[in-house]
This record gives structure tokens, C-alpha cells and sequence, in this order.
């Protein structure tokens, strides 16, 4: 029962004011039942039962308050949990590397974020009313064995041949709940496709069968027959312990008589069974609902250990991101090595040498899959380099100063997200803004209001630009481009060559451009060429050196 025990881990102190206030109402409620049975059974006298009447109120009074403080405290609890939990992911998630983050994936932190603990927070009421029903099933047990020992013993025979029935099918049930799970999630991947590739799947209506059928289809009907399969264990399990319950109800009305003095005694307890079949009822429907639960707690425990795992301790560096100072970086030997999805060793890049000083433009240019961007996640310390190492100004770059360095870098990656504010900019320059925006030819087109941009909805041309506005405000000695001019007309691709990047220089900064355009390559300082993963040429002013 991994998500009791999570839910009694969270309380912490206040573990025992929660399971006594879950239990109370359980154990007034029998005391209740007991109240209900014995004045039923003389109800043809004349009394008025006042004195029963007055501990029939409080005890519905103190079952209901009870509940009621429970719930709220499971509330309070299961709430307290869902913000460290979303908050303790997030923070995990931005200390990851890159490396990690793309091992684990958007999608399991989605799910996690999403679907895990949406289920957790629909299942900790029922926790409550768990507790509170077993609680009334113990006392109303304990009851009927003070009207009767013989009846006690038919009872927990009962109750443990339906509890051992219900068991085995609700493990099997369970275990198919967690494949179902599994099977979700590569549903999703497929929703992703069509969601993610809406126009490529509108434009291909065979594309768009083949995914839809295949996959989405297939993978949803695969959801739906685990999900199918394990209701159908539940439901065993239920109607399993259902004819448990109907045995004993019958031995109560006909075999128990037979056995015991007082006349009263078979009806007082076939009425408590009568009112313990709610109880029952109400446990074998949320005992479903607990074992959805356990696999939603073991998939984010899952989840937290990968990142746990994968997470480097805290930065001691600056984390301010405002590290001005840059002279020189100097990479020497950096290799790295993708993996295939089984673990092997995929593409590597290197072990490559890179130099840059403030102030100079290199353009790093190659064909498609040379490894241009993998080297740019290694000069910007994304990708921790399997070997080889990085001095800044003459400082080696490490884990206590890796957060200093990544600031002295602002990068438009060709895959770059575009922010609707201005995040860790405290202080934004409105003037600065505006001209750039003007520069960009974006003024009619985005403003900046309330702290953040009117819209991003933009061609994927001005997003480039936007994106440009936003990492010259960003203010960094380093600045990388990846094939940003690739989706600008004519004139914009001119005027990044001619006018911007000289610009950057002329300020002092260092900027890296990948590029394609050999038409503008005298702009460069410096052309380092890649080839399979290796820096294969260096060219200086049209001079080759290395
Ligand atoms: N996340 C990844 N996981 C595994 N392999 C990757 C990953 N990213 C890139 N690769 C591999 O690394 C190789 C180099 O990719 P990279 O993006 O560095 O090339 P590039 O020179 O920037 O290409 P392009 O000009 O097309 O952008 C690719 O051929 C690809 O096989």
C-alpha cells in the first residue's frame, strides 16, 4: 500500500491526530449501528428512548465532525504534498543536465506533473472513507462477537476467505492497472505526433491513417483492453467477496438460531451485516481507486530517483547569471558520444580544440549531422564532455564554477523556445527595447506590456527576430547563433551579416554564427569547418592555418 504509506509519511507529526480522527468516526458509527439494532429490536415497548435518542445525535454529531476534519486534513495534507512535489520536480528538472533531461524526457515529467498526481489527489479523500469503513467493519465485527462467539467466528472466517479472494484478484488487477499505465504513455507519444505534426499529418492524409490507425488506435485499444482487464479483476474480486458476504448473512438468518439462547441475537446481527454491507461496499469500491494510486506514487517515486540520480549537487558558482567578464575560453580535446536508444555508443564529436577572445566572429560551418550544435552544447557546458576540458580566462571550468560560465552565453539555438516575458531581466531598459524591436522591424507587430510581449504568434522569421531582441537584452560577452539566418528574407540575412554581427563585435563580443552562407564568409574571423564530428579546418581572413 504504497499510497497510505506515502500519506502517513507526509503527516509527519501530525500522523497520529489524522489516523485517530479517521478512526473515531468508523468506531462511533458501529457503536451507532449497535445503538440502532438493540432499540429496533424493542421497539414494540413504550418507551420513548430518550436516553438513546440523545446518544444516537451525538454520535451522528461526533461521526460527522470527525470526518469532517478528517477530510479537511487529508485536503491540507494531499494539497501540502502536490506543491513540494511540483515544485521539488521543477527544481529538479532545471539542475538536471542536458544529457539527463533528454534521457528522461518532457513526457514522464509531464505525466508525472499531470497524471500522477492528479490521481493522487482524487484518491487521498477516499483514504479517508477507507479508513473510516474498515474502521466500522472491526467494531461492527467486535460487536457482533459480543452478541455472539459462534457468530464472531462465521464472521472472520467470512471476512478472511473474502479478504484472501479479493487480495489475489486485486494483485492480478493492479499489475494489469500498471501496464495499462505503461500503455498510456506510448499512447501519448502518438497523440504528440498528431498534435506536434498537425500540418505534416493534415497535408498527408496516408500519414494520417497510418498513424491513426496503427498507432492512436491501436495504442488506445490496448489502453482500453488492460483497463478493461483489470476492472474485470476488480470486479472479480468484488463479486468474489460478495458471495462471502451473502454466505454469511444466510448463516446468520438460518444456521446461527439454531445455535444460540436469546431470540434477539440473529436479528440485532443481521441488522448490523445489513448496515456493514454499505461499508463493504463502499471498500471494494475504493480499494480500485487505491491500487490506481500506488502505481501513480510508484511511477513518480520512479521518476524522482531518475532525477535524483541524474541531478548534479547544487551549484556553488554564481547563479545569478550575470558573469560580464570574459577575455578568452579555451577548449582543449573535448569529446562527447551520443547514445543509441539501447544504450551504445551512437555519434561522437571529437576530441576537438576550439579558441575564442572577446571581440572576435568565428562562423562554424559543416554539412547537415557534422556536429555543429552537439559542439555548441559542449563550448556552452549543456553536455558535460566525456573527456577533455574548458578553461575560461585561464580558469578551468568546473562544477563549482559551471553556472558563471553558462552565463556568459546567450544562445538562439535553430530549435529555440521563445519566452512570452522577459525572465531574469529584473530591470528592462523600455527604450532599449523599443529600438530593438524597431531594428527588427517588429514594432507594428509586438509591443511590450505588463512585462511581457503581446504576442508570440509570429512567422517563424520574426520569432527568429523576436528571439534576437530578447538575447540582446539578455547583454552577454558570448554570443552564439544557430543558422539564425536561415528563415530571414534577403534583406534581413544582409543585414545580420553586415550590420548586426559587426555591431556585436564592434561592442566587444564574441559571437559564434553557424551558418551556411558562404557568400557572407569574410565576415568571420575566423571558419572552423566540422566534418563527422571532428573539426576537420580552421581558416583565419581566408588564410588556412590548421
Ligand atoms: N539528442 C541526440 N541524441 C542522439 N543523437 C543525437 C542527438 N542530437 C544529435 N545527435 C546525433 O549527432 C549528430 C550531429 O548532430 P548535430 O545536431 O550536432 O549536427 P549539426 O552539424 O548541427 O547538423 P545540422 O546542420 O543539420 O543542424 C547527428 O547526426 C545525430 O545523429
Amino acid at each position: 500500500m504504497k499510497f497510505i504509506k506515502l500519506l502517513f509519511a507526509e503527516a509527519g507529526d501530525g500522523r497520529t491526530r489524522l489516523l485517530l480522527i479517521s478512526i473515531l468516526p468508523g468506531i462511533v458509527m458501529a457503536v451507532v449501528i449497535a445503538l440502532v439494532t438493540t432499540v429496533s429490536n424493542n421497539s414494540n415497548s413504550e418507551e420513548l428512548h430518550v436516553v438513546e435518542m440523545g446518544f444516537f445525535v451525538l454520535g451522528c454529531a461526533t461521526v460527522l465532525f470527525t470526518m469532517n476534519r478528517a477530510l479537511n486534513a487529508m485536503t491540507a495534507l494531499v494539497s501540502g504534498f502536490l506543491d513540494r512535489t511540483r515544485q521539488s520536480i521543477a527544481q529538479q528538472v532545471r539542475r538536471l543536465d542536458l544529457t539527463a533531461y533528454e534521457r528522461i524526457g518532457p513526457t514522464r515529467i509531464n505525466e508525472a506533473v499531470g497524471r500522477d498526481l492528479q490521481t493522487i489527489d482524487e484518491t487521498a479523500p477516499a483514504v479517508v472513507a477507507l479508513i473510516y469503513f474498515v474502521m466500522q467493519l472491526v467494531a461492527s465485527a467486535l460487536y457482533i462477537g459480543y452478541l455472539s462467539v459462534l457468530a464472531f467466528g462465521v464472521t472472520l472466517v467470512c471476512f478472511a476467505a473474502a479478504a484472501y479472494f479479493y487480495r489475489r484478484s486485486y494483485t492480478d488487477a493492479e499489475d494489469l492497472w500498471k501496464a495499462a499505465t505503461a500503455s498510456e504513455s506510448a499512447f501519448r507519444l502518438s497523440l504528440d505526433h498528431l498534435l506536434a505534426g498537425f500540418r505534416e499529418v493534415k497535408l498527408n492524409a496516408r500519414r494520417s491513417d497510418d498513424l491513426f490507425a496503427n498507432y492512436i488506435v491501436a495504442r488506445s485499444h490496448e489502453v482500453e483492453r488492460l483497463r478493461v482487464e483489470s476492472g474485470r479483476g476488480f470486479n472479480r474480486g468484488q463479486t468474489v467477496s460478495d458471495i462471502f458476504f451473502y454466505a454469511l448473512m444466510g448463516a446468520i438468518v438460518f444456521a446461527i438460531p439454531h445455535y444460540v439462547s436469546e431470540a434477539s441475537v440473529p436479528s440485532k446481527i443481521t441488522l448490523v451485516i445489513v448496515f456493514s454491507s454499505g461499508a463493504i461496499g463502499s471498500i471494494i469500491r475504493t480499494l480500485p481507486m487505491v491500487a490506481r494510486a500506488n502505481v501513480a506514487v510508484e511511477s513518480l517515486h520512479r521518476l524522482e530517483q531518475d532525477l535524483a540520480a541524474a541531478t548534479p549537487a547544487a551549484p556553488n558558482g554564481n547563479t545569478q547569471g550575470d558573469a560580464a567578464i570574459f577575455d578568452s575560453l579555451n577548449a582543449r580535446a573535448l569529446t562527447y558520444t551520443y547514445t543509441d536508444p539501447a544504450g551504445g555508443p551512437a555519434f561522437s564529436v571529437g576530441p576537438c580544440d576550439f579558441q575564442l577572445t572577446a571581440g572576435e566572429t568565428v562562423f562554424i560551418v559543416g554539412g547537415n549531422g557534422s556536429g555543429k550544435s552537439t559542439l555548441i552544447k559542449l563550448l556552452t557546458a549543456l553536455y558535460e564532455p566525456d573527456s577533455g576540458s574548458i578553461r575560461w580566462d585561464g580558469t578551468p571550468v568546473t562544477g563549482a564554477n559551471v553556472e558563471a560560465y553558462r552565463s556568459l552565453f546567450t544562445v538562439i539555438f535553430a530549435d529555440f523556445h521563445l519566452f512570452d516575458r522577459l525572465y531574469g531581466i529584473d530591470e528592462v531598459d523600455h527604450a532599449a527595447l523599443q529600438r530593438l524591436l524597431v531594428d527588427m522591424r517588429l514594432d507594428d507587430k509586438v509591443s511590450f506590456q505588463d512585462g511581457r510581449f503581446s504576442t508570440t504568434d509570429l512567422s517563424s522569421g520574426q520569432r527568429k527576430r523576436l528571439a534576437m531582441v530578447v538575447s540582446r537584452l539578455e547583454n552577454r560577452p558570448i554570443c552564439i547563433f544557430d543558422e539564425w539566418a536561415a528563415d530571414q528574407d534577403p534583406e534581413f540575412r544582409k543585414y545580420y551579416y553586415e550590420v548586426l554581427l559587426p555591431e556585436l563585435k564592434a561592442e566587444g563580443r564574441a559571437v559564434i554564427a553557424i551558418t551556411h552562407d558562404d557568400r557572407y564568409f569574410h565576415f568571420a574571423d575566423r571558419l572552423v569547418w566540422m566534418d563527422e564530428g571532428q573539426i576537420t579546418r580552421v581558416e583565419k581572413t581566408g588564410v588556412e592555418f590548421a
